[in-house]
């Protein structure tokens, strides 16, 4: 049967929505993506970034302020909100949005209201620009420091082909070049690794020093407060506090991460709008379950054909086998039955890379073990239910797997009872030998 949208069925999505919003005063405080300007703590932090930013007054900065926790802890809140708050130029990227170096550069410029170059322009070109951009800024605000916060820093090392390293090196030189000129420049990095773990030159590493900036995960309590004061602005009538506190556990199993908190709060608020019905533990409940497969439709739908077989391989191998941990060798030979016969396989090695993404993307956790003489091998395990990846990687595909299961299981039920048969034959036959035999 064909499904369209008339105007009834418009009608009805309308009104799901307004169900589901029912139950809000002002939804804004509850958005991930805008900058807050109620931070609960989180004060020594501050106070390091304005005090390593504000040293241009007395004539020095350093070139480089590294920021680094786990998600969800405030970093780039904090980051923003001193560089919206002091007298400064700032221009704040996130790079995820970019998929090679020169990405990167494009997407500064862009952020600094200039058009999109090509490659074949060169970096060179793109960084002349970018110092032009730089001064212009500076001399119409009058200010003498600019900052570039580079949130999701890791991204630039993705593209290793683009020389990420290069890249950061001319970014130290220029900050040096402003230095003649008078001016300063910050590069402010965001991003859940210490800048040790990133593959940076000598050269760069000997020139940006040592500033850095932890940002420890929130405990239990931090969310909490956090949320309460969230939910206060946010919902017409006042949030049971068991409720809360539930929503700040369970974003704080791993580790206390604030936007997590806020998502499942929004969440479980729509739910509960959409079923009338005040706001419970009920809904939280339900709401995570929402979120996780929202969270793997994201990322499946983001990744490439290669990803998805990858995803494919390791979901199929956990539900036929109903087992945990896999090997690489295993999940590339499962890679190559199910990838389709008129495609290009990728490498072992390429392979191996792609499962560091499953991992980085947190579908699956991985560990090294020892494989005796033959040194030491990588093991993957999904952190996720198979079928909820199975289907969302290739639904068409999925039913033959559920069908294989079936089938095997049965298989295995047959040779069971087949046994059981044949052994109660044999002691039955032994019986009769007994009995001839007059025992
Ligand atoms: N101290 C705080 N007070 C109020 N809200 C906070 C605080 N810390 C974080 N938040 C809120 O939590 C959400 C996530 O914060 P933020 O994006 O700054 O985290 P992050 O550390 O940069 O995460 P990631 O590493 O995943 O990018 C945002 O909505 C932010 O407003």
């Amino acid at each position: 049967m064909e499904h369209y949208v008339d105007k009834k069925a418009l009608e009805k999505i309308v009104g799901d929505v307004r169900a589901q919003n029912s139950i809000f005063s002002d939804k804004s405080f509850l958005d991930n993506l805008s900058v807050t300007n109620s931070i609960i703590g989180r004060e020594s932090e501050s106070k390091k970034l304005v005090k390593f930013l504000l040293s241009y007054e007395k004539g020095l900065v350093v070139p480089l302020v590294s920021i680094y926790g786990r998600s969800g802890s405030g970093k780039s809140t904090i980051v923003q909100f001193v560089c919206q708050n002091l007298d400064v130029d700032f221009c704040y990227v996130n790079l995820r949005k970019a998929k090679t170096v020169f990405g990167c550069i494009n997407l500064i410029l862009s952020e600094l209201g200039h058009e999109n170059l090509k490659n074949a322009q060169g970096m060179n070109y793109a960084f002349g620009i970018f110092e032009k951009l730089i001064l212009q800024k500076l001399e119409k605000s009058d200010n003498s420091i600019f900052v570039l916060c580079l949130d999701e820093f890791d991204t630039l090392f993705y593209d290793k082909r683009g020389k990420p390293s290069d890249f950061v090196y001319k970014i130290v030189v220029l900050v040096e070049k402003l230095r003649t000129l008078k001016r300063h420049m910050c590069i402010v990095t965001i991003s859940n690794k210490v800048l040790s773990e990133f593959n940076l030159d000598d050269r760069v590493v000997s020139r940006i020093g040592t500033s850095e900036i932890y940002f420890d995960s929130y405990s239990q309590s931090d969310v909490l407060k956090i949320i309460r004061n969230r939910a206060k602005k946010s919902f017409l009538k006042k949030i049971d506090d068991d409720v809360l506190q539930y929503c700040a556990d369970i974003s704080s199993e791993e580790h206390g991460d604030a936007r997590r908190a806020i998502d499942l709060l929004r969440t479980s608020g729509e739910i509960a709008g959409t079923e009338n019905e005040k706001i419970s533990k009920k809904h939280v409940d339900k709401a995570v379950s929402q979120l996780q497969k929202n969270q793997i439709t994201t990322i499946i739908s983001g990744g490439s054909y290669h990803f998805r077989l990858a995803c494919a391989a390791l979901s199929r191998l956990t539900y036929i086998n109903d087992e945990g941990w896999h090997s690489t060798s295993d999940l590339f030979k499962q890679y190559q039955k199910i990838i389709s016969p008129d495609t290009r396989q990728i490498s072992y090695r390429r392979f191996s890379e792609m499962l560091v993404e499953l991992v980085n993307s947190g579908i699956a956790v991985s560990k090294t073990e020892s494989k005796g003489r033959h040194g030491y091998g990588s093991q993957f395990k999904l952190s996720v239910d198979p079928e909820l990846i199975g289907n969302s990687c290739f639904p068409d595909w999925w039913p033959s797997v559920v069908e294989s299961k079936k089938k095997k299981e049965a298989a295995a039920q047959a040779s069971k009872r087949l046994k059981l048969l044949s052994s109660g034959r044999r002691s039955s036959s032994l019986g009769n030998l007994y009995r001839t035999l007059g025992f």
